[in-house]
Protein backbone atom coordinates (compact mmCIF):
# COMPACT_ATOMS: atom_id res chain seq x y z
CA UNK A 1 0.00 0.00 0.00
CA UNK A 2 1.16 3.55 -0.94
CA UNK A 3 2.03 5.86 2.02
CA UNK A 4 -0.81 8.27 0.19
CA UNK A 5 -3.53 5.24 0.34
CA UNK A 6 -3.01 4.48 3.79
CA UNK A 7 -3.54 8.15 4.93
CA UNK A 8 -6.14 9.15 2.88
CA UNK A 9 -9.76 9.68 4.05
CA UNK A 10 -12.24 6.42 3.69
CA UNK A 11 -15.63 7.00 2.22
CA UNK A 12 -16.62 10.28 0.49
CA UNK A 13 -15.91 13.80 1.69
CA UNK A 14 -17.56 16.51 0.29
CA UNK A 15 -16.32 20.09 1.25
CA UNK A 16 -18.30 23.83 0.20
CA UNK A 17 -19.49 22.57 -3.10
CA UNK A 18 -21.43 25.42 -5.10
CA UNK A 19 -22.89 25.38 -8.63
CA UNK A 20 -25.33 27.46 -10.37
CA UNK A 21 -27.50 26.71 -13.10
CA UNK A 22 -28.77 30.11 -14.70
CA UNK A 23 -30.26 31.77 -11.69
CA UNK A 24 -30.61 28.97 -9.82
CA UNK A 25 -28.55 28.08 -7.06
CA UNK A 26 -28.49 24.22 -7.28
CA UNK A 27 -25.48 23.46 -4.72
CA UNK A 28 -24.96 26.24 -2.15
CA UNK A 29 -21.82 24.80 0.00
CA UNK A 30 -22.93 21.84 0.50
CA UNK A 31 -20.18 19.70 2.69
CA UNK A 32 -20.28 16.56 4.18
CA UNK A 33 -18.78 13.49 5.03
CA UNK A 34 -20.02 9.23 4.44
CA UNK A 35 -18.29 7.34 6.70
CA UNK A 36 -17.26 3.30 6.03
CA UNK A 37 -19.76 1.34 8.33
CA UNK A 38 -22.38 3.57 7.90
CA UNK A 39 -25.43 3.89 5.98
CA UNK A 40 -25.61 7.66 5.52
CA UNK A 41 -29.44 8.89 4.21
CA UNK A 42 -29.11 11.72 2.19
CA UNK A 43 -32.83 13.28 2.71
CA UNK A 44 -34.26 17.01 1.65
CA UNK A 45 -37.70 17.91 -0.51
CA UNK A 46 -37.06 17.94 -4.28
CA UNK A 47 -34.83 20.02 -5.59
CA UNK A 48 -32.78 20.36 -2.55
CA UNK A 49 -29.46 19.48 -4.30
CA UNK A 50 -29.03 16.10 -3.46
CA UNK A 51 -29.23 14.37 -7.52
CA UNK A 52 -26.74 17.14 -8.36
CA UNK A 53 -24.37 16.57 -5.47
CA UNK A 54 -24.05 13.02 -6.47
CA UNK A 55 -23.82 13.70 -10.00
CA UNK A 56 -20.69 16.08 -9.03
CA UNK A 57 -19.04 12.95 -7.06
CA UNK A 58 -19.26 10.89 -9.75
CA UNK A 59 -17.55 13.55 -11.90
CA UNK A 60 -20.36 13.65 -13.99
CA UNK A 61 -21.25 17.20 -13.67
CA UNK A 62 -18.53 20.23 -12.56
CA UNK A 63 -19.06 22.12 -9.30
CA UNK A 64 -18.18 25.69 -9.44
CA UNK A 65 -16.47 25.86 -6.54
CA UNK A 66 -15.63 22.87 -3.30
CA UNK A 67 -14.21 19.22 -4.13
CA UNK A 68 -15.79 15.99 -3.71
CA UNK A 69 -13.37 13.22 -3.13
CA UNK A 70 -13.97 9.35 -2.70
CA UNK A 71 -11.08 7.71 -0.79
CA UNK A 72 -9.15 11.09 -0.94
CA UNK A 73 -9.77 11.35 -4.70
CA UNK A 74 -11.99 12.61 -7.58
CA UNK A 75 -13.41 10.24 -9.18
CA UNK A 76 -11.84 10.89 -12.10
CA UNK A 77 -8.50 10.19 -10.83
CA UNK A 78 -9.75 6.82 -9.83
CA UNK A 79 -8.16 3.63 -11.70
CA UNK A 80 -10.87 0.82 -12.52
CA UNK A 81 -13.95 3.31 -11.02
CA UNK A 82 -16.23 0.70 -10.32
CA UNK A 83 -13.62 -1.02 -7.69
CA UNK A 84 -13.83 2.40 -5.42
CA UNK A 85 -17.37 3.22 -6.03
CA UNK A 86 -20.78 1.69 -7.01
CA UNK A 87 -23.41 4.30 -7.91
CA UNK A 88 -26.92 3.80 -9.14
CA UNK A 89 -28.19 7.38 -10.72
CA UNK A 90 -31.20 6.63 -12.87
CA UNK A 91 -32.48 3.46 -13.04
CA UNK A 92 -34.50 3.81 -16.29
CA UNK A 93 -30.89 4.31 -18.05
CA UNK A 94 -31.06 0.76 -19.61
CA UNK A 95 -31.05 -0.66 -23.35
CA UNK A 96 -34.75 -1.72 -23.46
CA UNK A 97 -33.70 -4.48 -25.97
CA UNK A 98 -30.96 -6.00 -23.79
CA UNK A 99 -31.40 -8.58 -21.49
CA UNK A 100 -30.59 -7.73 -17.29
CA UNK A 101 -27.48 -10.19 -17.35
CA UNK A 102 -26.15 -8.45 -20.75
CA UNK A 103 -26.11 -5.19 -19.59
CA UNK A 104 -24.25 -6.33 -16.91
CA UNK A 105 -21.87 -8.48 -18.47
CA UNK A 106 -21.47 -5.00 -20.80
CA UNK A 107 -20.87 -2.89 -18.13
CA UNK A 108 -18.84 -5.46 -16.52
CA UNK A 109 -16.13 -5.94 -19.76
CA UNK A 110 -15.69 -2.88 -19.43
CA UNK A 111 -13.89 -2.97 -16.45
CA UNK A 112 -12.17 -6.24 -17.15
CA UNK A 113 -14.69 -8.10 -14.78
CA UNK A 114 -15.95 -11.68 -15.20
CA UNK A 115 -19.52 -13.37 -15.98
CA UNK A 116 -18.74 -15.00 -12.63
CA UNK A 117 -19.28 -11.89 -10.79
CA UNK A 118 -21.95 -11.00 -12.77
CA UNK A 119 -24.40 -13.92 -11.47
CA UNK A 120 -23.15 -12.81 -8.18
CA UNK A 121 -24.35 -9.83 -7.97
CA UNK A 122 -27.32 -11.19 -9.63
CA UNK A 123 -27.89 -13.38 -6.87
CA UNK A 124 -27.38 -11.18 -4.44
CA UNK A 125 -30.05 -8.75 -5.11
CA UNK A 126 -32.48 -11.39 -5.92
CA UNK A 127 -33.40 -11.16 -9.78
CA UNK A 128 -32.01 -14.54 -11.25
CA UNK A 129 -36.00 -15.40 -12.14
CA UNK A 130 -35.30 -12.05 -14.61
CA UNK A 131 -31.94 -11.86 -15.53
CA UNK A 132 -32.32 -13.50 -18.83
CA UNK A 133 -35.57 -11.35 -19.66
CA UNK A 134 -35.02 -8.08 -21.53
CA UNK A 135 -34.78 -4.99 -19.38
CA UNK A 136 -37.40 -2.65 -21.03
CA UNK A 137 -39.58 -5.25 -19.49
CA UNK A 138 -38.12 -4.81 -16.35
CA UNK A 139 -40.91 -2.70 -13.41
CA UNK A 140 -39.09 0.06 -11.54
CA UNK A 141 -38.53 -1.86 -8.75
CA UNK A 142 -36.81 -4.55 -10.77
CA UNK A 143 -34.70 -1.92 -12.54
CA UNK A 144 -33.65 -0.43 -9.38
CA UNK A 145 -32.61 -4.13 -8.18
CA UNK A 146 -30.55 -4.49 -11.96
CA UNK A 147 -29.06 -1.14 -11.06
CA UNK A 148 -27.98 -2.08 -7.45
CA UNK A 149 -26.29 -5.02 -8.79
CA UNK A 150 -24.33 -2.66 -11.28
CA UNK A 151 -23.36 -0.92 -8.24
CA UNK A 152 -22.05 -3.85 -6.59
CA UNK A 153 -20.07 -5.42 -9.50
CA UNK A 154 -16.42 -4.22 -8.80
CA UNK A 155 -17.41 -5.30 -4.62
CA UNK A 156 -16.77 -1.34 -3.89
CA UNK A 157 -16.10 0.17 -0.86
CA UNK A 158 -18.30 3.03 -1.28
CA UNK A 159 -21.48 2.74 -2.82
CA UNK A 160 -23.87 5.64 -3.60
CA UNK A 161 -27.66 5.41 -4.77
CA UNK A 162 -29.94 8.00 -5.38
CA UNK A 163 -33.82 7.48 -4.65
CA UNK A 164 -33.51 3.31 -5.14
CA UNK A 165 -36.60 2.70 -2.88
CA UNK A 166 -38.24 4.50 -5.56
CA UNK A 167 -40.97 2.18 -7.15
CA UNK A 168 -40.06 -0.39 -4.91
CA UNK A 169 -42.69 -2.81 -3.61
CA UNK A 170 -42.99 -3.01 0.47
CA UNK A 171 -41.42 -6.14 0.04
CA UNK A 172 -38.47 -4.83 -1.68
CA UNK A 173 -38.30 -1.73 0.79
CA UNK A 174 -37.87 -4.16 3.57
CA UNK A 175 -35.01 -6.19 1.44
CA UNK A 176 -33.50 -2.77 0.32
CA UNK A 177 -33.32 -2.10 3.80
CA UNK A 178 -31.76 -4.97 5.23
CA UNK A 179 -29.58 -5.09 2.20
CA UNK A 180 -28.47 -1.68 2.84
CA UNK A 181 -27.47 -2.14 6.46
CA UNK A 182 -25.65 -5.43 5.51
CA UNK A 183 -23.56 -4.00 3.12
CA UNK A 184 -22.47 -1.46 5.31
CA UNK A 185 -22.05 -4.62 7.95
CA UNK A 186 -19.43 -4.96 5.72
CA UNK A 187 -17.06 -1.74 6.53
CA UNK A 188 -18.57 -0.02 3.29
CA UNK A 189 -19.60 3.87 3.07
CA UNK A 190 -23.13 3.39 2.02
CA UNK A 191 -25.09 6.99 1.20
CA UNK A 192 -28.68 6.73 -0.11
CA UNK A 193 -30.53 9.50 -1.56
CA UNK A 194 -34.61 9.93 -0.89
CA UNK A 195 -37.15 12.48 -0.58
CA UNK A 196 -39.24 10.35 1.52
CA UNK A 197 -38.02 10.00 5.10
CA UNK A 198 -40.20 6.63 5.85
CA UNK A 199 -38.08 4.88 3.28
CA UNK A 200 -34.58 5.24 5.09
CA UNK A 201 -36.56 4.80 8.40
CA UNK A 202 -35.13 1.76 9.65
CA UNK A 203 -31.97 2.09 6.93
CA UNK A 204 -29.82 4.74 7.98
CA UNK A 205 -27.79 5.24 10.79
CA UNK A 206 -26.82 8.53 9.69
CA UNK A 207 -28.76 11.51 8.29
CA UNK A 208 -27.58 13.93 6.14
CA UNK A 209 -30.35 16.87 5.69
CA UNK A 210 -30.28 19.28 2.57
CA UNK A 211 -32.55 21.78 2.18
CA UNK A 212 -31.49 24.66 -1.04
CA UNK A 213 -28.43 23.19 -1.60
CA UNK A 214 -26.73 23.09 1.82
CA UNK A 215 -26.66 20.27 4.76
CA UNK A 216 -29.65 21.69 7.10
CA UNK A 217 -28.66 18.67 9.48
CA UNK A 218 -25.70 15.91 9.71
CA UNK A 219 -26.00 13.62 12.65
CA UNK A 220 -27.02 10.62 13.80
CA UNK A 221 -30.52 9.34 13.22
CA UNK A 222 -30.83 8.61 17.30
CA UNK A 223 -29.94 12.30 17.83
CA UNK A 224 -31.81 13.86 16.02
CA UNK A 225 -34.91 12.04 17.22
CA UNK A 226 -33.40 12.94 20.71
CA UNK A 227 -33.35 16.84 19.55
CA UNK A 228 -36.60 17.19 18.17
CA UNK A 229 -38.75 15.36 20.89
CA UNK A 230 -37.01 17.75 23.38
CA UNK A 231 -37.88 16.89 26.70
CA UNK A 232 -41.79 16.85 26.40
CA UNK A 233 -43.40 14.12 28.56
CA UNK A 234 -47.10 12.84 27.96
CA UNK A 235 -49.47 12.89 31.48
CA UNK A 236 -52.42 11.26 31.53
CA UNK A 237 -54.53 12.11 34.72
CA UNK A 238 -57.89 12.91 36.32
CA UNK A 239 -56.41 15.60 39.06
CA UNK A 240 -55.02 17.57 35.92
CA UNK A 241 -54.83 20.75 38.90
CA UNK A 242 -53.01 19.24 41.44
CA UNK A 243 -50.37 17.43 38.90
CA UNK A 244 -49.51 20.85 37.66
CA UNK A 245 -49.25 22.34 40.86
CA UNK A 246 -46.69 19.75 42.27
CA UNK A 247 -45.04 20.06 38.79
CA UNK A 248 -44.73 23.47 38.75
CA UNK A 249 -43.04 24.08 42.16
CA UNK A 250 -40.08 21.78 40.78
CA UNK A 251 -39.93 23.69 38.03
CA UNK A 252 -41.90 22.15 35.21
CA UNK A 253 -44.35 23.60 32.94
CA UNK A 254 -47.20 21.86 31.53
CA UNK A 255 -49.98 22.39 28.59
CA UNK A 256 -53.49 20.77 29.20
CA UNK A 257 -53.63 19.20 25.73
CA UNK A 258 -57.25 16.96 26.63
CA UNK A 259 -59.60 16.54 29.31
CA UNK A 260 -57.15 13.88 31.25
CA UNK A 261 -53.78 14.91 29.31
CA UNK A 262 -50.96 17.51 30.13
CA UNK A 263 -48.02 17.79 28.27
CA UNK A 264 -44.93 18.64 30.45
CA UNK A 265 -41.69 20.19 29.98
CA UNK A 266 -38.85 20.87 31.73
CA UNK A 267 -38.49 17.51 33.91
CA UNK A 268 -37.51 13.82 33.12
CA UNK A 269 -40.35 10.89 33.38
CA UNK A 270 -38.97 8.94 35.93
CA UNK A 271 -38.92 12.62 38.15
CA UNK A 272 -42.64 12.94 36.81
CA UNK A 273 -43.19 9.48 38.47
CA UNK A 274 -42.12 9.95 41.86
CA UNK A 275 -43.14 13.49 42.41
CA UNK A 276 -46.89 12.25 41.68
CA UNK A 277 -45.85 9.32 43.74
CA UNK A 278 -44.76 11.33 46.58
CA UNK A 279 -47.73 14.33 46.43
CA UNK A 280 -50.21 11.07 46.00
CA UNK A 281 -51.82 12.35 42.54
CA UNK A 282 -54.03 9.90 40.92
CA UNK A 283 -51.88 9.43 37.25
CA UNK A 284 -52.41 6.67 34.91
CA UNK A 285 -49.54 7.03 31.93
CA UNK A 286 -46.44 9.07 31.87
CA UNK A 287 -44.49 8.81 28.56
CA UNK A 288 -41.21 10.68 27.29
CA UNK A 289 -42.39 11.83 23.70
CA UNK A 290 -40.75 9.93 21.07
CA UNK A 291 -40.83 12.49 17.60
CA UNK A 292 -40.42 10.30 14.70
CA UNK A 293 -38.05 10.29 11.94
CA UNK A 294 -40.96 12.18 9.99
CA UNK A 295 -41.31 14.86 12.40
CA UNK A 296 -37.59 15.73 12.77
CA UNK A 297 -37.83 15.67 8.87
CA UNK A 298 -40.82 17.92 8.67
CA UNK A 299 -39.39 20.52 11.40
CA UNK A 300 -35.86 20.52 9.92
CA UNK A 301 -36.80 21.20 6.44
CA UNK A 302 -39.78 23.44 6.98
CA UNK A 303 -38.00 26.85 5.30
CA UNK A 304 -36.22 24.59 2.71
CA UNK A 305 -39.27 23.12 0.90
CA UNK A 306 -39.22 24.79 -2.56
CA UNK A 307 -42.29 23.33 -4.09
CA UNK A 308 -44.65 23.58 -1.49
CA UNK A 309 -48.65 23.51 -2.63
CA UNK A 310 -50.61 26.45 -1.18
CA UNK A 311 -52.64 25.34 1.93
CA UNK A 312 -56.90 25.91 1.49
CA UNK A 313 -55.92 29.23 3.83
CA UNK A 314 -53.41 30.36 1.36
CA UNK A 315 -55.91 29.69 -1.73
CA UNK A 316 -59.00 31.51 -0.50
CA UNK A 317 -56.97 34.87 0.83
N1 LIG B 1 -29.39 20.29 -15.56
C1 LIG B 1 -30.03 21.23 -14.88
N2 LIG B 1 -30.38 22.40 -15.44
C2 LIG B 1 -31.01 23.36 -14.75
N3 LIG B 1 -31.34 23.26 -13.43
C3 LIG B 1 -31.02 22.12 -12.82
C4 LIG B 1 -30.36 21.04 -13.48
N4 LIG B 1 -30.16 20.03 -12.60
C5 LIG B 1 -30.70 20.47 -11.43
N5 LIG B 1 -31.20 21.71 -11.56
C6 LIG B 1 -31.83 22.50 -10.49
O1 LIG B 1 -30.99 22.43 -9.36
C7 LIG B 1 -31.74 22.27 -8.15
C8 LIG B 1 -31.32 21.00 -7.44
O2 LIG B 1 -31.77 19.88 -8.18
P1 LIG B 1 -31.46 18.36 -7.79
O3 LIG B 1 -32.03 17.49 -8.86
O4 LIG B 1 -30.03 18.20 -7.47
O5 LIG B 1 -32.30 18.20 -6.45
P2 LIG B 1 -32.75 16.88 -5.70
O6 LIG B 1 -32.56 17.16 -4.25
O7 LIG B 1 -32.06 15.69 -6.25
O8 LIG B 1 -34.29 16.83 -6.01
P3 LIG B 1 -35.22 15.57 -6.41
O9 LIG B 1 -35.59 14.89 -5.13
O10 LIG B 1 -36.40 16.27 -7.04
O11 LIG B 1 -34.46 14.73 -7.37
C9 LIG B 1 -33.21 22.30 -8.57
O12 LIG B 1 -33.69 23.62 -8.43
C10 LIG B 1 -33.16 21.89 -10.02
O13 LIG B 1 -34.26 22.43 -10.73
Amino acid sequence: MTPFAATSPAGIVVAGLRKRYGATAALDGMSFTVRPGVVTGFVGPNGAGKSTTMRVILGLDAADEGTALIAGQPYRSLRRPLSHVGSLLDAAALHPTRSGRNHLLWLAHSQGLTARRVDQVIEQVGLPSAARRKAGGYSLGMRQRLGIAGALLGDPPVIMLDEPFNGMDPDGIIWLRGFLRSLAAEGRAVLVSSHLMSEVQDAADHLVVAGRGKVIADAAVTDLIAAVSGDRVALRTTAGTQALEVLGAAGATGVITGPDTINVSGLPADRIVRLLSAGAVPFSEVSAHRASLEDVYLELTRDAVEYRAATPTEVRR
